[in-house]
């Protein structure tokens, strides 16, 4: 991991009207690094995800991303070079073939004619085919996505995001829709590719097992405000049971 910061947040607050969804957070995350989100429902999770992804403006407070201000990375072009976002419902175009969705991920970077034109003649072809065979999705460009099972949808979504390139992955249950062996599948692959590619990976989950199992690092919050930030080995039962709130120790 590289120790260039990626994420920097300083009393980063957001209110929805009276509600606090995110409390005055600070905290930085490093190049490389794989971070989970975790905590019960209405924690502010995708709050802080759409905040860092530009997609819900913070309220006060300050948020950088590889040192420099989100406003001025979303007045350039390059935004979506910086940032990528992976979502539970997956986002694709359900009637267009596989390769257009993935190619989909160059769209900030080509013009409208040549958009267009890819979706006659694909651009680009090979990029695709290549991201597509990397998630084991061989032999499916030119099928209909909708198609595609939910599993296969996702990795359609990855497909995507290979293709973009952005440095830093935000997810968001990227998995909640799936079935266990689906789901590890997906969150095996996600943090393979994002270590591969040198990404910085930030994924909110439900589940404390898959965040033990394949992120480094686990920031926890509640009530909109951060719980706990710590390396995975060092999150303890009791820490889990006191942020669900729960009666017993064991978790898994
Ligand atoms: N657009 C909105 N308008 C008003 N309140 C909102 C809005 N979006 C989120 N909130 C509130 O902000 C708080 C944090 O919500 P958020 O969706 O970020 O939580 P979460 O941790 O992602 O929850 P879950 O795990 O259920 O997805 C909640 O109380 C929610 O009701």
């Amino acid at each position: 991991m590289s120790s260039k910061i990626m994420i920097e947040a300083n009393n980063l607050t957001k209110n929805f009207e009276r509600k606090i969804a995110l409390s005055s957070l600070s905290f930085t995350i490093k190049q490389g690094e794989l971070v989970a989100l975790i905590g019960p429902s209405g924690a502010g999770k995708t709050t802080l995800l759409n905040s860092i992804g530009g997609l819900v403006p913070i309220s006060s407070g300050e948020l950088l991303l590889d040192g420099k201000s989100l406003s001025a990375h979303k007045k350039g072009k390059s935004f979506a070079k910086k940032v990528g976002v992976i979502r539970q419902q997956f986002d694709l175009i359900g009637p267009l073939a596989v390769i257009h969705n993935v190619l989909a991920g160059k769209l900030s970077e080509w013009g409208t004619m040549k958009s267009l034109f890819s979706l006659l003649v694909p651009q680009e072809k090979d990029l695709a085919i290549k991201a597509l065979e990397r998630v084991g999705l061989h032999g499916k460009a030119f099928e209909i996505t909708s198609t595609l099972s939910g599993g296969e949808q996702q990795r359609v979504a990855m497909a995507r995001l290979m293709v973009q390139r952005p440095e830093i992955i935000l997810a968001d249950e990227p998995v909640a829709s799936l079935d266990p062996a689906r789901a590890d599948d997906i969150l095996a692959m996600l943090t393979k590719i994002v270590t591969e590619e040198k990404q910085t990976l930030i994924t909110s989950l439900h589940s404390v097992e898959y965040a033990k199992k394949y992120f480094t690092r686990i920031i926890s919050m509640r009530n909109g405000e951060i719980f706990f930030d710590l390396p995975t080995e060092k999150v303890t039962d009791d820490l889990l049971a006191e942020l669900y709130q729960l009666k017993s120790g064991v978790m898994a």
